[in-house]
C-alpha cells in the first residue's frame, strides 16, 4: 500500500528521518511507537505525504509519488492528530469538511456524515460548535470527520494522549473493533506500549530517525528484540510494572 526506499528528511541541516526500506501492506496497521523527538510525526507526514522527503522515494500502491499526484494520492488517507483542530462551525459541518474537496455533495454526503456521526455515538452534538465539546467529544468529531472519507489508509498521531484513562480506554475499544471491522491500513503513533494491543499486535520502533525494529510486539514485550534501542525503550516500563518483565 504504502513504501518508502531511501527516504531522508533534513531539517535546519540535521537529518531526522533515515528510511531505507520500509513497506505497509493493504489492511496492515502498525503501531509506531518511539522516546521524544525519535521522529515518529515526521515518518507520519512523510508516508501520509504531507511533508515531502529531502530525498529518497515515497510509493502508494505501488507507484512512485510526485509533485503531480501526489494530491491525489492523499485524497485517499485521512489522518486524526492529538489536536481535533475542529473549525469553528457545527459538529455536522466538520464532519462533512472534507468531501467537499473531494466532490461528495448532496444525499451521498449527508448518508454518510450521519452514519459516522452515529457510529461514533456524536448523532446527539450534529449541532454543537467545538467550544462546546469535552475532549473525548471533539475527538469523536475528529475520527468522523477521518473515516466519513472512506480512506484507504488512516494516519492516528497520538489521537487520545490528551485525554482521561476512561475516555481513552472507552475510545480505544471502539476504534479496535472498528478498524477490525473495516480491515483499513492504519498507521497509529503512541508513546504507550499498554494502547497497542487494542488496536494492533504489530510495532515499530523509531529511535533518532531510524527505523530499529518492524514486527510483532508480542516478540518484542517477550524481550527477545536485542537491538539497544529497543531494550532502552522498553526499560522505564518494565522497571514500573507497566508491562511484565
Ligand atoms: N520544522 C522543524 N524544524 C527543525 N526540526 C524539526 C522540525 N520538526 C521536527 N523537528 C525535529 O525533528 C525531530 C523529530 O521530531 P518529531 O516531531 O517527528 O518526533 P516525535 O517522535 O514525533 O516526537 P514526540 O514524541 O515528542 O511527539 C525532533 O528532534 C524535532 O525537534
Amino acid at each position: 500500500m504504502l513504501a518508502l526506499k531511501d527516504v531522508v528528511l533534513v531539517k535546519d541541516n540535521k537529518t531526522i528521518l533515515q528510511i531505507d526500506d520500509f513497506h505497509l501492506e493493504r489492511g496492515e496497521r502498525l503501531a509506531v511507537i518511539g522516546p521524544n523527538g525519535a521522529g515518529k510525526s515526521t515518518f507520519l507526514k512523510v508516508l501520509a505525504l504531507l511533508e515531502p522527503p529531502t530525498s529518497g522515494e515515497v510509493f502508494f500502491r505501488g507507484e512512485k509519488v510526485t509533485g503531480k499526484n501526489s494530491l491525489d494520492f492523499r485524497r485517499r488517507m485521512a489522518v486524526v492528530f492529538q489536536e481535533p483542530l475542529l473549525l469553528n462551525t457545527t459538529v455536522f459541518n466538520n464532519v462533512a469538511q472534507g468531501m467537499y474537496f473531494r466532490g461528495i455533495t448532496g444525499a451521498q454526503r449527508q448518508r454518510r456524515v450521519d452514519y459516522w456521526l452515529e457510529r461514533f455515538g456524536i448523532t446527539a452534538l450534529r449541532h454543537r460548535k467545538p467550544l462546546h465539546l469535552s475532549g473525548g467529544e471533539a475527538q469523536r468529531v475528529s475520527l468522523a470527520r477521518a473515516f466519513v472519507l472512506e480512506p484507504e489508509v488512516v494516519f492516528l498521531d497520538e489521537p487520545f494522549s490528551a485525554l482521561d484513562f476512561s475516555t481513552r480506554l472507552e475510545l480505544l475499544e471502539e476504534l479496535g473493533a472498528l478498524l477490525a471491522n473495516t480491515g483499513v491500513t492504519t498507521v497509529f503513533v503512541t508513546h504507550d506500549f499498554n494502547e497497542i494491543p487494542y488496536l494492533t499486535d504489530k510495532v515499530a520502533v523509531i529511535d533518532q530517525g531510524n527505523m530499529v525494529y518492524k514486527g510483532g510486539l508480542k516478540e518484542l514485550l517477550a524481550g527477545e528484540v536485542t537491538v539497544p534501542a529497543v531494550q532502552r525503550l522498553l526499560e522505564p516500563f518494565k522497571r514500573s510494572g507497566l508491562i511484565p518483565g
